[in-house]
């Protein structure tokens, strides 16, 4: 959380000239509710089936860019899925800056907390091996201004991926 997915994921996929989905927004828009609601009715854990729902769907489009939400790694399936699917990003942040940057607003129901920097710290610990067994490329975010931070991500990739040609229409 506060990584970058969302805010990253919209400007690489205008780099690209790729369609940009936010798995997040797509869980909310298909149940008509807000992130905080679900938790609040169905628990992280009909929070995450939904999300589980949607990562099998969504993984299966071509030529898009997927920001996922914080936790996707949780479950093997899902990262099953982006691994086999896709090219996966994880973006590495110092939870100095995931507090930063996730205090202004209220639309993360497990960081409503009277320690955000113990659950942060706590989730880091338990997520930061999954994210490692699952990504292509693990990209740093602190400090470092979301553009640069989608120019990392393309010399990076073209550096790993010399096959893509996609990435020799951007302009980087
Ligand atoms: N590299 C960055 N530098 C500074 N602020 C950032 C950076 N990346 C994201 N932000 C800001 O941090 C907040 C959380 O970003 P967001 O993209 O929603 O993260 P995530 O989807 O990983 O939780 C947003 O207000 C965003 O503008
Ligand atoms: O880390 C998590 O478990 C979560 C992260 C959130 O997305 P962001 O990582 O985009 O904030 C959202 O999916 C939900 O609040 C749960
Ligand atoms: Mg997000």
């Amino acid at each position: 959380m506060g990584a970058g997915k969302s805010t990253i994921g919209r400007l690489l996929s205008q780099e690209l000239d790729r369609e940009f989905i936010d798995s997040d927004k797509v869980i909310e828009e298909r149940s008509g509710a807000n992130i905080p609601w679900i938790f609040d009715v169905e628990g992280e854990e009909g929070f995450r089936d939904r999300e589980t729902a949607a990562i099998d769907e969504l993984t299966q489009l071509n030529d898009i860019i997927l920001a996922t939400g914080g936790g996707v790694v949780l479950r093997e399936e899902n990262r099953q899925h982006l691994k086999n699917r896709g090219i996966v990003i994880y973006l590495l942040t110092s939870i100095e800056q995931q507090l930063e940057r996730t205090s202004k607003d209220r639309n993360r129901p497990l960081l409503q907390t009277a320690d955000p920097e113990a659950v942060l710290k706590r989730l880091f610990n338990q997520r930061d091996p999954l994210y490692r067994s699952c990504c292509d490329l693990i990209i740093r975010t602190d400090k470092r201004h979301p553009r640069a931070v989608v120019q990392e991500i393309l010399k990076q990739i073209k550096q790993k991926h010399p096959d893509l040609h996609f990435l020799d229409a951007s302009h980087f």
